[in-house]
């Protein structure tokens, strides 16, 4: 069984990030911009974006986090987010969710410029993907981790069933669309499967590569799993656990274990599509700032 390495690819993938601002500063003066509004004092989400400001330093961007009081009202937040939309130093705009519940993620979401929106998460964004318009428009973090995984392990996609398991709007659903694409990337014939379907292992029996997203530590067991698939793992699930320093573990949607006796590549977790979405954020800014500046 491959382990499909997110943690080396994404090493790499920084890396080749890193050569590229390089160059761009050079030649411009400037460096891509990444700001990330953290909404309250949620702990988990305060690590990650810690973790994203640190990333942009390391690859030479220019980040700010800006860290609004958990009773923000709406209106403020949308009007930090034109602040922001006004911005030239600004290229990326990335709002963290979940957000409290005094704000509609959905107004917040259409308020993001989509030449800024590097989460890929405004409806024009998503739109594009669905429509095919790849190379205008910037497709969602995660998804787009996982494209570029099976593309740097060359894994055969055309033809193939990718069962999606999950239907978000951050990960099911661009995730089944990219899949779906006419392009030598992909080109699968596509089922997404929720908690509505009626016997889930029916379907994912037959997928040559399965995708949970799913949310639920485990969910995705051996007798699940078609001999010889590839399983991509998306879950990030906390699991209490007091041998650890922490008192937790990241544990995925999929029973690693299992599963690994009966697929042909698997994606770890931690290790495997977490560390490609942070990547790919840095990519999608890079690429506004490109685009922004007509390079
Ligand atoms: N506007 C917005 N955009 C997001 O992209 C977004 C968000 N909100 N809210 C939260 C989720 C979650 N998410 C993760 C990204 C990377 C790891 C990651 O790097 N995980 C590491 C482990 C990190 C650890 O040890 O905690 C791994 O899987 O190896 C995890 C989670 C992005 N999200």
């Amino acid at each position: 069984m491959l382990i499909i390495d997110g943690k080396k690819v994404s090493l790499d993938l920084k890396e080749e990030l890193k050569t590229g601002v390089e160059t761009y500063r050079k030649a411009t003066g400037k460096v891509p911009g990444l700001t990330v509004i953290i909404v309250g004092h949620d702990p988990a989400s305060q690590v990650y974006v810690r973790n994203k400001a640190k990333t942009c330093k390391e690859i030479g961007m220019f980040s700010t986090v800006i860290e609004m009081p958990s009773d923000t009202t709406q209106a403020e937040l949308l009007e930090k987010i034109q602040e922001l939309n006004n911005d030239p130093a600004v290229h990326g705009i990335l709002v963290q969710q979940p957000l409290p519940k005094q704000i509609d993620e959905f107004a917040v979401t259409i308020a993001i410029d989509p030449a800024k929106d590097v989460d890929g998460f405004h409806p024009e964004n998503l739109g594009r993907l669905v429509m095919g318009e790849l190379d205008k428009c910037f497709v969602s973090c995660t998804p787009y981790g996982i494209l570029e995984l099976l593309g740097r392990y060359n894994i055969e996609t055309k033809g193939k069933h990718c069962v999606v398991v999950g239907r978000s709007n951050i990960v099911g659903k661009p995730m089944a669309n990219l899949m779906l694409q006419k392009s030598d990337a992909t080109n699968c014939t596509v089922t997404i499967c929720h908690s509505a379907t009626k016997n889930i292992p029916h379907y994912t029996l037959q997928a040559d590569i399965l995708i949970a997203a799913i949310g639920k530590a485990g969910f995705i067991t051996a007798d699940m799993v078609k001999p010889g698939a590839v399983v991509i793992d998306v879950g990030i699930n906390r699991i209490e656990d007091p041998s650890t320093k922490s008192g937790y573990r990241l544990v995925g949607d999929v029973d690693f274990e299992g599963v690994s006796a009966i697929a042909s590549a698997m994606t770890p977790v931690p290790g495997g599509v977490g560390p490609m979405t942070i990547a790919m954020l840095l990519k999608n800014t890079l690429h506004s700032f490109q685009r922004i500046n007509g390079l």
